[in-house]
C-alpha cells in the first residue's frame, strides 16, 4: 500500500511552523466586480486571474486563480449563486426521502442558500487560524447574484484516506498528526462559539508541503450564541456542559445539517426508531451500552437499545467530536465506521445511533495491530482504540471534549515538549470571535436583503435585457481601467443601478471588452465548426492585405467573376466576425448536412431563442401565417448569401447545396408580403408620411423583438453607433437592395414599392458617393454606383445603369471597409440573408453568456479539446480582430447588422443639415431624442463620408 503523502516526519514535532499562525489582513469584501480576460483568453475577476478549477461543491465551483496584486500568489476562488433553484430542489428531495417524523418539517427546514453563504462568510470572516482555511475577500457581484469567496490556496488538496480496494493509504503517525491539526482547529472555532457541523475527510486540506492540515467549507457551520457568551465570560456559562438550557436556545442546531455518516447520533435520533432494525442487528457484532470508559457493558445480542440513551440529547459542538471521531476511523482503516447496506439514509440513522463500531484488526497502510474493540492495553492500538471509543460515544455527556482530546496522550506522544505546545495551541491567546447577529447580516453586505423598488426595477430591467444580444458599449460610456497591467478592463459595477448604462445594452455588465471577447469566442466557436475557416481566414486577411496596398480605397467596384450567373451585389460585413460576408456564415456543407439528417433547418438553437423572444401578437401571426406557407420561391432564387457571394466561384457555389428555408427567413418573408400587400393597397404609397408601409413596428414585430428593434432604429437615426453590436451584423429588409424600379419584379410586395423618395431624390448630394439614397418603405435604401457623380452632387447613372453595373455583384472599398452589394435576384428577399446566421448562433442561451450566466459561476470550464482547437484558432482570429480593433479607432462609415434590420451609420461630426428636409417616420418614434433633422445629417454625413 502507498501513501499519498509524505512519511511522517517526526522531527517536526514540536517545531513552531506547526503552530497555528495569524495571517494578516482582514478579510475585504468588495463590490465592484470586473470581468475581463487576459491575452491568454484566461477570464481576469478583478485582480484574480483564474488558473484550473479543484472542486466543484453544491452551491458552486471553486477555482485556483493567481492574485495578481500579490506577486501571482495562489488564491482559491469559491464562485457561489445567492439562490441556486438546483441545489435547492435536492435538499428537498433529500428530505423527502427520509421517513415523515412529526418533527420533520421543523426540524429539517435548511436555511436558504443564501442565508447558508451569509452565514458561512459571517464566520469565515472572522476565523484567523492556522488550522482553518483562511478567507482573504469576497467579492459582491450584486448584479449577477454571485458572490466570489477569495480564500487561502490549500494545493495540498484533500486528504485522500483510502485507495479503490477502501484499504487505508495513510499511516498511523499521519493520522494522528491530521487529528491533531482537526483538534487544534476545532478547538479554535468551539472557543470562539462556532460548530462547524461537517468535519470529514473531504473538508481537511492540507498544505502545500503536506506538514499541516487545514479545516474548509462553512457552509453548514453554526454560530452559536451561548458560546459565544461562554467565551466572553467564561465562568458564569459552564460550556462544557451540554444540557445547559441555554445550548438549547440555538434552534439552529437541531436542524440536520451535514454529511450522513458523520452526523452524531444527537442530530438525527429523531429519524431513528428506539428499536433496531434487523439489517442493524444483523450487522453488529458486539456493542457497549453508553459507558464505554468503564467497558463493562457488552450486550450479548449484538445490539445497543437505542431507549437507553437519552431520547433527546441536546446539540452542542460536541457533534464536531462525533464527526472527529468518524473522520479517524475513515483515516485509520480506510472506510466508514457506520454503514448501511442498502445505502438507506433511514437505516444508516438506525445504525449510527444503536450500533457500536468495530475497528479492522489493523490500522493505517503500516498495519498496526489495533486488537479488536477492546484490545489490552499493552496492545499498541489500545490508546487509538481508546480514543476512538471516547470520540464516538453515542452519549453526548460521555463524549469526550475537544479540550480532553487535545491533552490525551496518543496525541501528545509525538510532541517533544508537550506542555509547551498545548501552552502556545491556546486558544485563549487568540482574540475572541464576536460575531454579531447584525455581522451575519452584513457578512455580504445589504444586496438582497434592502433590494428596494428602484433596484428591483432596475434588476427587472437587466433580466430582460439578458435575452438580448449585447452590444458594444463604447468606450466612452465605460470607464477605462488603466491600472491594470495595461490590460484592456471596463469596470462593470455590480451595483444595478450603475450597471445598467442604456436600455438597449444587452447586459450593463457586458463591457465592450467582454462583448468583443464573447464575439472572439464565438467566432472561434464557428470556425471550429465550419470547414471553410481556412479560406475565410485567407479572404479575410486577403482583404486585410488589400487594404494595406490600398486597393480600392472608397469605391466600389464589381468584384465578381464575370463567370457568375446572377447579378451579385452584396453587403460584407465587417466587424468581429472576420470570416465572411453575412450570408457565409453559414457553411452551406452543414446546411446539406443537415437537410440530409432530416432536421429541420428550422429548428436552430439560434430560431428557438429568436422565438422565444416572439411578441404575442408576432406569434399569433406567424402561427397563422405558417399553417398555409408555401415558399414560392425557387431553389436558385433562395441561394443563399455565400452562393452569390462574390468572393466564391461558380463551381463552388454550382457543388453547394441550396438553402434551407429558415423560420427566420420565412417569418421575416411573411410578414413583409403581409404589410406589403397592405401597403400595396394602400394609394399613399408615395406619399412620404406613410412611407413606412412596412414599418418599423410592423417589422420589428416580425422579429418579435419590437423593442430592440426600434431602439436600434433609433440608435441608427440619432447616431448612436457606439451601443450596437459588434457581431450581431445583420443585412435585411431596409437594408441595401439594388434599383427597385428595375428589381421589382424580384422584391417581395413590401419592397416592390420601393420608390425614390420624392424629396430625396430631387436633393442633390453634397457628395458624389452615394449618388442616391432612397426610402423605401420603412426603411432606407443605399445605392452605390460605380461611377462617381459630378462635384455638384447631381444625381448619378440612372436607374439602369446602377444595375447594369452591378448586375454581377458588387464589393469594393468604402470607407476603408470592404463592401459588397447583394443583387435581389439571388435574394427575393432582403431578409432573406436572415437565413444565413452564422453557426454560431447556434449556441444555447448558456454557451452566449456561458461566463457568466451559467448555473453554477462564470467559471465554467470548457472542454478541453475544444479549448487545444479554440488555441490553434485563436491566433488567427484575434489577429483579425485586432485589425478590426485598429479600424474601429477609424470612422466606420458603414456598419450592416446582421439578425436585425439595422444600418449603422457612423460620423465623427454631423454636418450641418441644410438639405435634408425629410423625417422618417421611425424616427418621429423618439423625436425629443433623435430630432429628425439631426438623424438626417448624421446619415447623410456618413453616407457622403463613404
Ligand atoms: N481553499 C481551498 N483550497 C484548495 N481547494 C479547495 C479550497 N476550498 C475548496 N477546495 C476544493 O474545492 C472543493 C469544493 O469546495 P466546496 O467548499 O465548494 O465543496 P463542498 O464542500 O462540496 O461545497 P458545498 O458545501 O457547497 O456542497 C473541495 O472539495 C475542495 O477540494
Amino acid at each position: 500500500m502507498s501513501s499519498n503523502v509524505d512519511p511522517p516526519d517526526n522531527s517536526l514535532a514540536g517545531d513552531p511552523s506547526e503552530l497555528p499562525f495569524d495571517p494578516p489582513g482582514s478579510v475585504r469584501v468588495t463590490e465592484e466586480l470586473r470581468f475581463r480576460y487576459n491575452d491568454d483568453r484566461r477570464p481576469i475577476v478583478n485582480q484574480y486571474l483564474r488558473s484550473h478549477r479543484v472542486g466543484k461543491g453544491q452551491h458552486g465551483e471553486v477555482w485556483v486563480c493567481w492574485d495578481l496584486n500579490h506577486n501571482r500568489r495562489e488564491v482559491a476562488i469559491k464562485a457561489v449563486k445567492r439562490n441556486n433553484p438546483r441545489a435547492e430542489k435536492m435538499n428537498l428531495l433529500r428530505r423527502r426521502n427520509l421517513p415523515a417524523s412529526s418533527h420533520t418539517p421543523l426540524t429539517d427546514k435548511l436555511g436558504s442558500l443564501e442565508q447558508k453563504i451569509r452565514k458561512e462568510i459571517a464566520i469565515m470572516k472572522k476565523c484567523r487560524h492556522g488550522h482553518i482555511v483562511r478567507l482573504l475577500e469576497v467579492i459582491d457581484d450584486k448584479l449577477n447574484e454571485r458572490i466570489y469567496m477569495v480564500m487561502e490556496y490549500l494545493s495540498g488538496g484533500e486528504i485522500k484516506w483510502r485507495n479503490e480496494q477502501s484499504q487505508p493509504v495513510l499511516a498511523v503517525d499521519q493520522c494522528r498528526r491530521i487529528c491533531r491539526d482537526i483538534i487544534l482547529g476545532l478547538e479554535y472555532l468551539h472557543y470562539q462559539g462556532i460548530i462547524h457541523r461537517d468535519i470529514k475527510p473531504a473538508n481537511l486540506l492540507w498544505t502545500e508541503d503536506r506538514q499541516m492540515v487545514k479545516i474548509t467549507d462553512f457552509g453548514v457551520s453554526h454560530f452559536s450564541y451561548a458560546q459565544r457568551l461562554a467565551a466572553a465570560g467564561r465562568g458564569q456559562v459552564d460550556m462544557d456542559n451540554p444540557n445547559d438550557p441555554i445550548l438549547l436556545d440555538d434552534s439552529d442546531l437541531s436542524k440536520r445539517a451535514g454529511t450522513p455518516p458523520f452526523l452524531a447520533p444527537e442530530v438525527i435520533a429523531e429519524y431513528t426508531s428506539t428499536e433496531p432494525s434487523p439489517s442493524v442487528s444483523a450487522s453488529a457484532t458486539s456493542s457497549t451500552l453508553l459507558s464505554s470508559k468503564s467497558s463493562t457493558h457488552i450486550n450479548s445480542s449484538g445490539t445497543i437499545r437505542g431507549s437507553t440513551i437519552p431520547h433527546r440529547q441536546p446539540i452542542t459542538k460536541a457533534i464536531d467530536v462525533w464527526a472527529l471521531g468518524v473522520t479517524l476511523y475513515c483515516l485509520l482503516f480506510g472506510h466508514i465506521p457506520f454503514r448501511a447496506a442498502d445505502s438507506s439514509e433511514y437505516v444508516l440513522y438506525n445504525i449510527i445511533c444503536n450500533n457500536n463500531w468495530e475497528p479492522d484488526e489493523t490500522m493505517g497502510c503500516d498495519a498496526v495491530a489495533t486488537g479488536g474493540r477492546w484490545p489490552d492495553p499493552d496492545c499498541p492500538g489500545f490508546p487509538v482504540m481508546r480514543l476512538l471509543d471516547q470520540f464516538l460515544q453515542k452519549d453526548v455527556s460521555k463524549r469526550i471534549t475537544i479540550n480532553d482530546a487535545k491533552r490525551y496522550s496518543w496525541f501528545l506522544s509525538d510532541i517533544l515538549e508537550p506542555a509547551e505546545w498545548l501552552r502556545q495551541t491556546s486558544p485563549n491567546k487568540s482574540d475572541i470571535v464576536m460575531v454579531t447577529e447584525k455581522e451575519t447580516e452584513k457578512a455580504m453586505t445589504t444586496v438582497r436583503f434592502s433590494w428596494g423598488w428602484p433596484q428591483r426595477l432596475t434588476h427587472g430591467i437587466s433580466s430582460l435585457l439578458r435575452n438580448v444580444r449585447p452590444k458594444r458599449i463604447s468606450p466612452h460610456r465605460s470607464r477605462r481601467n488603466d491600472d491594470d497591467d495595461g490590460e484592456n478592463c471596463f469596470i462593470t459595477h455590480s451595483s444595478p443601478a450603475v450597471s445598467v448604462p442604456h436600455p438597449k445594452s444587452s447586459s450593463a455588465r457586458t463591457s465592450t471588452h467582454d462583448t468583443r471577447e464573447k464575439g472572439k469566442r464565438r467566432a472561434v466557436r464557428h470556425a471550429l465548426r465550419n470547414d471553410s475557416t481556412p479560406n475565410v481566414v485567407h479572404r479575410r486577411e486577403r482583404s486585410i492585405e488589400e487594404k494595406k496596398k490600398g486597393l480600392a480605397p472608397l469605391k466600389i467596384k464589381p468584384a465578381a467573376s464575370s463567370s457568375e450567373p446572377t447579378s451579385s451585389r452584396l453587403i460584407t460585413r465587417r466587424g468581429s466576425e472576420p470570416f465572411d460576408s453575412v450570408g457565409s456564415t453559414r457553411p452551406s456543407s452543414s446546411r446539406g448536412k443537415e437537410e440530409k439528417n432530416g432536421r429541420s433547418p428550422m429548428r436552430t438553437p439560434s430560431d428557438e431563442r429568436t422565438r422565444h423572444r416572439f411578441s404575442l401578437s408576432s406569434m399569433k401571426y406567424w402561427r397563422s401565417q405558417t399553417t398555409h406557407h408555401t415558399r414560392s420561391q425557387t431553389p436558385s432564387q433562395a441561394s443563399s448569401p455565400l452562393d452569390s457571394s462574390s468572393l466564391g466561384s461558380s463551381q463552388d457555389k454550382a457543388s453547394q447545396p441550396l438553402a434551407p428555408a429558415d423560420i427566420a427567413v420565412r417569418r421575416s418573408d411573411e410578414v413583409l408580403r403581409h404589410h406589403g400587400r397592405e401597403y400595396a393597397q394602400s394609394s399613399r404609397i408615395h406619399d412620404a408620411d406613410t412611407c413606412g408601409g412596412l414599418t418599423a413596428a410592423r417589422r420589428a414585430s416580425s422579429w418579435g423583438e419590437p423593442m430592440n428593434y426600434a431602439e436600434e432604429v433609433t440608435s441608427l437615426t440619432s447616431g448612436e453607433h457606439d451601443g450596437l453590436d459588434d457581431d450581431a451584423l445583420f443585412l435585411g429588409a431596409g437594408g441595401v437592395c439594388n434599383d427597385p424600379s428595375t428589381l421589382t419584379t424580384n422584391l417581395p410586395i413590401g419592397l416592390g414599392h420601393v420608390q425614390p423618395h420624392p424629396r430625396i431624390a430631387d436633393e442633390p448630394l453634397r457628395h458624389p458617393q452615394p449618388e442616391r439614397l432612397y426610402i423605401g418603405p420603412g426603411m432606407y435604401h443605399l445605392f452605390y454606383e460605380n461611377s462617381p457623380c459630378d462635384a455638384a452632387g447631381a444625381p448619378g447613372p440612372s436607374s439602369s445603369s446602377v444595375h447594369s453595373s452591378c448586375a454581377s455583384g458588387c464589393s469594393g472599398r468604402c470607407g476603408g471597409r470592404s463592401v459588397q452589394l447583394r443583387s435581389p435576384m439571388t435574394s427575393p428577399s432582403p431578409l432573406q440573408q436572415v437565413a444565413y446566421e452564422s453557426d454560431l448562433n447556434q449556441t444555447s442561451e448558456d454557451e452566449f453568456d456561458d461566463d457568466l450566466d451559467s448555473d453554477s459561476s462564470f467559471f465554467r470550464d470548457t472542454h478541453r479539446q475544444r479549448q487545444r482547437q479554440e488555441a490553434v484558432l485563436r491566433a488567427q482570429v484575434d489577429r483579425l480582430y485586432l485589425d478590426d480593433e485598429e479600424e474601429e479607432e477609424e470612422d466606420a462609415p458603414i456598419e450592416v447588422k446582421r439578425r436585425r434590420p439595422s444600418l449603422s451609420v457612423t460620423a465623427a461630426s454631423p454636418p450641418p443639415l441644410s438639405n435634408f428636409t425629410h423625417e422618417f417616420p421611425m424616427m418621429m418614434r423618439n423625436p425629443s431624442r433623435s430630432p429628425a433633422r439631426e438623424n438626417l445629417g448624421y446619415y447623410e454625413q456618413s453616407m457622403l463620408r463613404s
